[in-house]
């Protein structure tokens, strides 16, 4: 198994306690393509967090590949979250003034990839990504859907197993919702485990395997036990 949670909970303290995850059990293989529902506040970005680790469970265990990761420390766990994942959230976070390729390049600064091999990878990505004409722009020239691709080719640049995405469509009109659905499902045909948090049914409704939060509890979708 890719990803492991067994009997995660997740409680933030704000002066009472707010149960974000209860007892959640959740297994994501290789290749999957998941999608994660649920109404505002019912704990889909709670469950994405940890998924990616970038938020620790207060109880139970998560495992990626095996490996626990609920007593790693931080050092380790920006490890493995560097070297296995990567993020597209809603809102692009790009950085104005810089051209779309040292964005993507950015994306990599941290890992262990020369300089040369980051422009390489980033300009591969922004390929992939049907962007190779826009490198070098500003991506405030940018429209929505190329911006959240230029994301995108920053997150998968430095080839993670796990593509993570935030209400990816939650800024884009529904021509560039399709657009952006496309390259997800490009990306996961060529081997990659995607995992999306939406409250879009349509966006939802494009996963393998579909999940719904409910008040920090996550069931598998029907359609899928039928499937
Ligand atoms: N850092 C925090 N401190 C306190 N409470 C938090 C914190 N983060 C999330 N919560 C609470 O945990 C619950 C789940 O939040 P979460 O952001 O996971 O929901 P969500 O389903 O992603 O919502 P939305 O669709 O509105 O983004 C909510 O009640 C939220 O207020």
């Amino acid at each position: 198994m890719m990803l492991e949670l067994d009997g995660v909970q997740r409680v933030f303290r704000d002066g009472h306690p707010i149960y974000a995850l209860r007892e959640t059990n959740l297994g994501v293989a290789q290749g999957d393509y998941v999608t994660i529902t649920g109404a505002s506040g019912s704990g889909k970005s709670t469950l994405l967090n940890v998924l990616g680790l970038l938020d620790t469970p207060t109880s139970g265990s998560y495992k990626v590949l095996g490996h626990e990761t609920t007593d790693m420390d931080e050092q380790w766990r920006g490890a493995l979250r560097g070297q296995l994942f990567g993020f597209v959230f809603q809102a692009f976070h790009l950085l104005p003034g810089r051209s779309a390729l040292e964005n993507v390049e950015l994306g990599m600064i941290y890992g262990a990839v020369h300089r040369k091999r980051r422009r390489d990878l980033a300009m591969t990505a922004l390929d992939r990504m049907g962007l190779s004409a826009r490198a070098a722009s500003d991506p405030r020239t940018m429209s929505g859907g190329e911006r959240q691709r230029v994301a995108i080719a920053r997150a998968i640049a430095g080839g993670p197993s796990v593509l993570f995405c935030d209400e990816p469509t939650g800024s884009l009109d529904s021509a560039n919702t399709g657009v952006v659905l496309d390259v997800l499902e490009g990306i996961h045909q060529e081997g990659m485990t995607v995992v999306v948090v939406t409250h879009d049914p349509v966006v939802a409704g494009r996963g393998l395997r579909r999940f719904e939060v409910l008040d920090g509890r996550v069931s598998e979708s029907l359609t899928n036990i039928q499937r």
